[in-house]
């Protein structure tokens, strides 16, 4: 069981463009393309699987949000913060 990040963690750890609310991390990233945004999901899919550490997806016309926690822990741990990252670099790629 992974321990929760404090405060000072948290905001020290998240990357940019994502912001912290209450015990979830969370981005939209924005498409002018609904299918991009699909394509988008379920690359997001595909690493919550290799990470087993799965978010919420909301796939709407104008981009996809991803909220990330843990759900065992209750709170916001490495893990999310890990997911973040490697959302964050598959993005760039
Ligand atoms: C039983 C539990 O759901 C699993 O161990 C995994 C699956 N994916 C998960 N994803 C997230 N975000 N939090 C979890 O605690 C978690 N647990």
């Amino acid at each position: 069981m992974a321990d929760l990040l404090s405060d000072e963690e948290i905001e020290a750890e998240l990357p940019a463009e994502w912001d912290r609310e209450d015990d979830e991390i969370v981005r939209v990233y924005e498409f002018d393309d609904y299918l991009r945004g699909v394509n988008f999901a379920q690359m997001v899919g595909e690493i919550a699987e290799a990470q087993f550490h799965h978010p919420e997806i909301v796939i709407r016309y104008s981009g996809v949000e991803i909220r990330l926690t843990s759900h065992e822990e209750g709170g916001i741990t490495e893990a999310d913060i890990e997911m973040a990252e490697l959302i964050e670099s598959e993005r760039d790629a």
